[in-house]
């Protein structure tokens, strides 16, 4: 599948739309941490997250420990940043505590 890859004047706009998320310091990828009761809320977080990224056909590079919940996104088509990646944290955002 071919996807653009956002020039970083765009990405930077659109980071702007969004809840608490950073732009990695190359500029190939956003990342936002979350924090959670426990190890069970973190993880029906990430059952949600798994389920919209399925349906989006976009996946997140994540990690886990007990409460936490790390996301990185970025496009592996287009090598970086593009608006699939600020669709997906649009709608992490739209789940998160
Ligand atoms: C074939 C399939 O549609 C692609 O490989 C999708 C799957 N999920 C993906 N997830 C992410 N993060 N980036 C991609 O480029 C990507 N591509």
């Amino acid at each position: 599948m071919t996807v653009e890859k956002l020039d970083p004047k765009t990405a930077k706009e659109k980071l702007s739309e969004l809840d608490g998320w950073e732009v990695e310091t190359a500029g190939d990828a956003i990342v936002r941490g979350f924090r959670f009761s426990d190890f069970s809320a973190a993880f029906a977080f990430m059952t949600r997250v798994a389920l919209i990224a399925e349906k989006m056909d976009h996946h997140p590079e994540w990690k886990n420990v007990y409460n936490r919940v790390d996301i990185r996104l970025t496009t592996h088509d287009a090598g970086g940043l593009s608006t699939r990646d600020i669709a997906m944290a649009q709608a992490i955002d739209r789940i998160a505590p």
